[in-house]
């Protein structure tokens, strides 16, 4: 019997998944492994959100193998080193994995090959619907710009979804488990966390009305987004598949939807080719930031005296995520009128934010803070108009700034105007931009 191994990475999910579909074609009986990367937790980013919800991934996948036959087999340790000693072990005459975006999954790529050699099969556009430097314009690595990025990406071929496996044969004499300890077993710090997994990513899909996306998408209260960003950053949904569904039930709504999938592409598109922008300004304008740790500490604990910002802050905490709108302004509202460093920013959304995305989160935030790919890196974003023009009734508010539950309406953006002051913050700061301007030395 000939052995492959499918190496499960960023796609976890049996649906649309190349890694698993061309280790099947390969050979008799198939591996699908993961390992609880030693790398991952080395560098911080397993954090309790994205760990507890990686643990529900899991338990869901094997679920899916077993009901096909087959199971997960897990292991823990050095992935290249681990995944090797297995293939060794199996006599595996090929081991597939995910092209991956970050310089971490480039480096971990390049040992995989270092200990596999020829045997190593690496699969683009898994995590992404179309792969990065699939499209890049004459003379360059890469998009810095999304829209002629789109009009290419519309353009370009794409790989049809594949379907899901009806069985799959693992070798019998594999151990399935850890050695000295099982799934990630780990609190969340978010005690509204959704629940990880193909299954529940499915099934949010199904539940969810793509029709009325353009119409409610800014809407804050109306929280009318798909919420599938944690399922696309597990791969427990593939984007290629997302798009396709989406593109076959077509219409504005789904118009709007591909188009920020392809906000997704594009921003690993740019790490791809420019790793160091996970760190590094993507376009310096030699910031000088402000320092406060107090003012930092503020906008994380949902402090600042904005309740609009403060609302972001605290459905950040409370559910490991944020709407979209609320991240747009939380995070401007730290690198444009606070005016501190946007890595402090991002470092605190990573450590909550269970779809928390090197790409995708870095990228957002140098965008917000002028040092990305924005055509327009000055823009700055007022958080009262911003309230009033995305939570015009407070109704957002209200929900997630329990001090101001009692205050009606639009007056609830502006408690300091209130006859009765609440028992809450005054404004840390003016909403003039000064700092920013004279930081970047406009
Ligand atoms: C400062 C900041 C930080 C962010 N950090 C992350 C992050 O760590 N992980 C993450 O997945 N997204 C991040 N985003 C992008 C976006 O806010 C989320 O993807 C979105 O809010 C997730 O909700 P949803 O699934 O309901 O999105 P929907 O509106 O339903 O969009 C569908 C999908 O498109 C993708 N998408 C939407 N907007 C963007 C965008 N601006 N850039 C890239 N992809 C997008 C996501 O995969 C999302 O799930 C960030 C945005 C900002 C401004």
């Amino acid at each position: 019997m000939s052995v492959s191994i499918a190496l499960f990475t960023q796609d976890l999910r049996l649906h649309d998944n190349p890694v698993l579909r061309a280790a099947l074609a390969d050979a008799d009986e198939v591996v699908p492994l993961f390992v609880l990367d030693d790398g991952v937790a080395a560098t911080g980013f397993a954090v309790p959100n994205r760990s507890a919800f990686l643990a529900g991934c899991l338990a869901d996948l094997d679920a899916g193998l077993r009901s096909r036959g087959g199971r997960l087999v897990l292991r823990r340790g050095a992935v290249a080193a681990e995944t090797a000693r297995l293939a060794a072990a199996t006599g595996a005459v090929s081991v597939h994995v995910a092209a991956g975006v970050s310089g971490f999954a480039q480096r971990r790529e390049s040992a995989l090959r270092e200990a596999l050699g020829g045997r190593l099969r690496v699969h683009d556009a898994v995590l992404t619907a179309l792969a990065p430097g699939a499209v890049t314009p004459a003379g360059k690595d890469h998009y810095a710009v999304f829209t002629p990025y789109l009009r290419a990406w519309r353009a370009a071929q794409r790989r049809h979804p594949v379907a899901a496996p009806r069985a799959v044969r693992v070798p019998a004499d594999v151990p399935d488990g850890v050695p000295g300890g099982a799934l990630p077993d780990v609190r969340p710090d978010s005690p509204g966390l959704p629940a990880g997994g193909e299954s529940a990513g499915r099934a949010r899909w199904s539940a969810w009305q793509v029709d009325r996306y353009e119409e409610v998408h800014d809407d804050l209260e109306g929280d009318g987004t798909s919420r599938l960003s944690p399922y696309l950053h597990f791969g427990c949904l593939s984007a290629a598949e997302l798009v396709a569904l989406a593109e076959r039930r077509g219409g504005p709504g789904a118009e709007a939807f591909v188009r920020q999938l392809v906000w997704r592409d594009f921003h690993h598109q740019v790490l791809a080719a420019r790793p160091d922008a996970a760190h590094a300004d993507y376009r310096p304008h030699d910031d000088r930031w402000h320092r406060d740790e107090a003012e930092l500490a503020a906008w994380k604990a949902g402090r600042t005296g904005y309740p609009i910002v403060d609302a972001g802050m605290r459905q950040l905490a409370h559910e490991g995520w944020m709407h979209n709108r609320a991240r747009l302004l939380t995070a401007c509202f730290l690198a444009k009128t606070l005016y501190l460093d946007w890595r402090a920013g991002a470092a605190h959304f990573l450590s909550l934010l269970v779809d928390g995305d090197v790409a995708n989160n870095q990228l957002n935030w140098q965008w917000v803070a002028g040092t990305g790919t924005d055509t327009r890196p000055n823009r700055v974003l007022n958080p009262l108009t911003q309230a009033k023009r995305f939570d015009p009734d407070g109704a957002y508010v209200r929900r997630w700034v329990p001090e101001l539950a009692h205050v009606p309406g639009a007056a609830v953006h502006q408690p300091w105007l209130l006859a009765e002051r609440p028992d809450y913050p005054a404004p840390l700061v003016g909403l003039d931009t000064g700092r920013f301007q004279q930081g970047r030395g406009r």
